[in-house]
């Protein structure tokens, strides 16, 4: 039998999965007025699979938003790296990104806000496909354009008449599939969804998420999926990362981080998630407030409000570091079960 040589040894073997987005060790910083800085992001590394739902969760004010804007360059980053599609896009000039922006979406969570209200919902869904080219360099015609928001229409369950309509004729569940359509005209494989669902009744909340978990299957989106509470990550989720004041402090499969969660405020969280079990004892709540992300503490940032504080803590802070296959904690004394 012929020996392998090595190099065909290397040409033979299959390639790795290459994550769809590598974030590394990530920085934004806001100048205040006073002069004070604001670390809103603080060092936050991680990668996204293709066809991956990460779900990013914390508390209001901990970075989600900020985080999520810099992945896709709506924000500038201070420092450093963001790779999309093996392209390193973290200092790319607005005009070479403006040919990746319709493969990286967002969806927001004001639905209205994100609507100019004086354009009839076919104009707007129609707006992307006229501006950019399709993939192969041509322009689109109004036949194909047509024929484009029939299928969003249909993607998103709404009627073919919704085309016709002003966005302040919908109601607010609505407004939000309008969104998600015009996330996906010109079919992109990325879509930040910044607390999609905050601003929905809770019975219309349910819906969109189903739509979301829906279109990701169908269409093998890929999508970073920011909710302040667990809840609702939960159901979309294959991996959540947790966030607190600018770090991520736990990063797992949603299993994992739901029911073996290591870090205590990740515990605290996971407490707070309405149980389906009818007279399911309520733990207490995370205790204070979320210091402010101007005056960070000392050590482990959790370290004012842990219900395990150990000295160490006030004075070392922790690195993400991996527990176990796949899940990682940012806490020097994680809760393992
Ligand atoms: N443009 C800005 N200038 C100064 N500070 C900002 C700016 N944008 C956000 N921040 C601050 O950065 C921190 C993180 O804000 P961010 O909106 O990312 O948090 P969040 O977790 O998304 O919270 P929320 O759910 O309330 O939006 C907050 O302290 C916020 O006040």
């Amino acid at each position: 039998m012929r020996s392998v040589p090595p190099n065909e040894q290397a040409a033979n073997a299959p390639t790795a999965p290459q994550p769809l987005m590598a974030v590394r060790d990530v920085y934004k910083t806001y100048t205040l007025k006073k002069g004070q800085t604001l670390k809103a992001v603080d060092g936050v590394s991680f990668t996204i699979m293709p066809g991956e739902v990460l779900g990013l969760v914390g508390e209001s004010g901990c970075g989600k938003s900020t985080l999520g804007r810099c992945l896709l360059r709506l924000s500038d980053v201070s420092a450093g790296q963001i790779v999309f599609e093996e392209q390193n896009i973290t200092h790319l000039p607005e005009r070479t990104l403006r040919a990746l922006r319709p493969r990286m979406q967002m969806v927001f969570q004001d639905s209205y806000a994100s609507l100019n209200p004086r354009r009839r919902i076919g104009d707007l869904l129609a707006e992307p496909l006229r501006v950019h080219r399709t993939p192969e360099g041509t322009r689109r015609n109004s036949a194909t354009i047509a024929h484009r928001l029939t299928e969003l229409m249909e993607l998103v369950s709404l009627p073919h008449t919704a085309l016709e309509r002003y966005p302040h004729e919908f109601s607010g569940g609505q407004r939000q599939r309008i969104n998600i359509a015009r996330a996906l005209v010109l079919a992109p494989r990325l879509i930040v969804a910044d607390e999609p669902v905050s601003a929905l009744d809770v019975s219309v909340q349910a819906q969109i998420v189903n739509l979301f978990a829906d279109l990701q299957k169908h269409l093998g989106l890929t999508y970073v999926f920011i909710a302040h509470d667990l809840a609702v990550v939960r159901q979309i989720s294959t991996r959540v990362a947790v966030m607190y004041l600018g770090v991520i402090v736990e990063l797992g499969e949603t299993d994992t981080v739901l029911h073996n969660a290591a870090h205590p405020y990740t515990i605290a969280l996971t407490q707070a998630v309405p149980r389906p079990v009818v007279g399911a004892a309520r733990p207490a709540p995370l205790r204070g407030e979320i210091p402010s992300p101007v005056n960070k503490p000392s050590g482990c940032r959790f370290h004012t409000r842990c219900p395990a504080v150990q000295p160490r803590c006030q004075n070392e802070a922790p690195a993400l570091r991996q527990i176990a296959p796949g899940h990682e904690v940012a806490c020097h004394y994680p809760v393992l079960k």
